[in-house]
């Protein structure tokens, strides 16, 4: 024997309204569509929607006119008594395009502020002799049928509600105007709440204000007011294949790292959200879109957008408007894309780190910190034929200086994507050299001393060698600008890695450390110490190398080596510490024993 599922109202409207629904607000919001669904299905000559709020009706009830296609007798048995029954979808189960309902769902979210819900319908397909219909339908599941005593003069329906004790403010006037004009503004019938029109006409893309500027104002003023920022610029978009127009603001601030831009999204006109996501890619993060489109599918709550293929080829298409705009910006109006950087560079280097076209934007006009100002990648390499960088800016600050002083230009790559960008760059052209700085290759660049000056350091060399011998440096005498540097601290990039590991396996315990210490192959080659390079210029390097008493020199040197350390924000162990506060006290000892006994 075959039954039918018997469906409890009341079930399913609670399921609704906790789960599907965030706000009873959506009632009003599922009345104007299928009034605006009824419009499209007829097409009358003077199409309308009048809603009456309870000041008009004057008996405390809601009611929503339309003049649209309207519902023979037969109809509202099927369409408003089956849940999930819809004259707007095709045998297939798409939604018909030109429909915003699909589901056969909204009407019942009128259950959500009301316990009863009244339709008055005549049909437009029956002809003149069409009987008036009228349907109530209760929220316990039950619902009458007959014809009603006041017969209709023209097709259409009129829906009416009586708020539910506790809801009456959902169906206030204030209310109901407020949600008609949020979510109807756009819509392309002329909609009313009482004598007010709500509905604005075209969307302010789409209007012709004949003259572009014009028309651009009119848009940066429509971005102030709903969206109370003046955006930097306004791109149009256009993605045929959703049936979507609309445009881009782009913002005049940077967002916060951690928000997402949400977007203004119109579907078939009706409002579906103000803070829609995932319409642009992520790294579109600099403009808020307002769009409508005919094609893109709602979530069932009619929320955000539903992520199919179309909505992913959308997002792509998008994209690539945007890009192009950035594209275009840089070729038409350079100032203008160095101010569109200065605010969005974080968003634009991101966008780099994947995308060829904008590696290259960055590279010609991104301005980035190097050891000569302020400049983009592309200038830099003028002048320096390729790219030398460091990649943290604490290693920047401290070889910056000296490095432009021997004539080398350095690339502060310490900020976030900065490296990934620089290793990429040759995908632009393939003879972009670009390389990390080894601060050991400073070293080289720098002077040697002439061979007099180099025997008369040699016997200081010799004791600073043994001063610094037991920390694992080597001291060497240069001569470098700039003068005022006396001593740098430099550590070859192998010295650090095997520095690393070194600090690994001292804090290992047992046998850990003893597998991880037969694993340091380094052991096996020649050592690679880091160095102490003493600037011979530097004229109280120059007055130290001439002293002759042995403690002093010890003291002195391994000052300036715990000095250097600091200087170029070196991590300090234990055994450094202990050298720094050694000397210092020592030094500070000599000095007041030498006042004390100047003999
Ligand atoms: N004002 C109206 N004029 C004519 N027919 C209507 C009207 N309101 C509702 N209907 C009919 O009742 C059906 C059910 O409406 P309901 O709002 O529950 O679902 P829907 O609009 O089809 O889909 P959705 O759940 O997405 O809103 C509609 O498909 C439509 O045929």
């Amino acid at each position: 024997m075959r039954h039918s599922f018997s469906v409890d109202l009341r079930g399913i409207v609670d399921l609704l309204g906790r789960h599907l629904y965030p706000s009873p607000r959506a009632y009003l919001r599922e009345l104007l569509q299928n009034a605006v669904d009824a419009l499209s299905a007829h097409r009358p000559a003077d199409p309308r929607i009048a809603i009456e709020p309870p000041s008009v009706t004057g008996d405390g009830s809601l009611r929503v006119h339309d003049n649209g296609v309207g519902l023979t007798e037969a109809q509202v048995h099927e369409l408003l008594a089956t849940i999930g029954r819809s004259s707007k979808r095709d045998e297939l189960g798409f939604s018909r395009q030109q429909f915003l309902g699909q589901f056969g769902i909204g009407l019942l979210s009128c259950f959500l502020v009301a316990d009863d819900v009244e339709v008055v319908t005549r049909s437009a397909a029956a002809g003149d002799g069409a009987a008036t219909v009228r349907w109530v339908g209760h929220a316990d599941g039950h619902y009458t049928v007959e014809e009603s005593a006041v017969p209709r003069n023209e097709p259409g329906t009129t829906v009416t509600l009586r708020a539910r004790r506790g809801s009456e403010h959902w169906l206030s006037d204030d209310t109901v105007l407020h949600l008609a004009r949020h979510f109807g503004s756009l819509l392309p019938y002329p909609i009313t709440v009482g004598d007010r029109l709500v509905t604005e006409g075209p969307p302010p893309w789409q209007a012709d204000h004949g003259d572009p500027r014009a028309r651009r104002e009119e848009l940066l003023r429509y971005a102030e007011t709903a969206m109370e920022f003046r955006p930097f610029d306004v791109i149009d978009l256009k993605v045929p294949a959703a049936g979507l127009t609309g445009v881009a603001f782009v913002l005049p601030t940077p967002l916060p790292a951690s928000a997402r831009t949400t977007h203004r999204v119109y579907l078939k006109r009706m409002l579906l959200g103000e803070r829609v996501e995932r319409l642009l890619p992520d790294w579109a993060f600099f403009a808020r879109c307002v769009v409508d489109a005919g094609e893109l599918r709602p979530t069932a709550d009619r929320e955000q957008l539903y992520e199919d293929d179309l909505l992913e080829e959308t997002r792509q298409a998008l994209g690539e408007q945007l890009r192009a705009w950035l594209v275009r910006l840089s070729t038409t109006a350079p100032s203008r894309l160095n101010r569109f950087l200065s605010v969005h560079h974080l968003g634009v280097k991101a966008l780099a780190v994947t995308d060829t076209d904008m590696l290259r934007l960055v590279d010609r006009w991104l301005p980035v910190e190097t050891s000569d100002g302020e400049m983009p990648l592309a200038e830099f390499r003028r002048r320096h034929g390729g790219i030398r960088y460091t990649a943290g800016v604490d290693e920047f600050r401290q070889f910056a200086g000296v490095a432009a002083a021997q004539g080398m230009g350095l690339v502060n790559a310490g900020y976030a994507y900065d490296a990934e960008i620089l290793k990429r760059l040759p995908l632009l052209d393939p003879e972009i050299r670009v390389e990390r700085l080894d601060p050991a290759e400073l070293a080289t660049r720098m002077d040697p001393l002439d061979p007099d000056a180099e025997t008369s350091v040699l016997e200081f060399l010799t004791h600073a060698r043994r001063a610094l011998d037991r920390l694992g440096c080597d001291p060497v005498v240069r001569a470098f600008e700039p003068v005022a540097l006396p001593a740098l601290y430099l550590e070859g990039r192998e010295a650090t890695r095997r520095a690393e590991r070194q600090a690994a396996i001292d804090s290992a315990e047992g046998a850990w450390a003893d597998m991880l210490d037969s694993l340091d192959e380094t052991k096996q080659e020649g050592p690679q110490r880091p160095q102490l390079i003493l600037n011979h210029n530097n004229p109280l390097v120059r007055r130290v190398t001439t002293l002759a008493d042995p403690l002093l020199i010890r003291l002195v040197v391994e000052a300036m080596y715990g000095h250097a350390l600091l200087q170029g924000h070196h991590p300090m162990r234990p055994a450094d510490t202990a050298t720094l506060n050694r000397s210092f006290l020592g030094l500070v000892e000599w000095a007041v024993h030498n006042v004390e006994d100047p003999t």
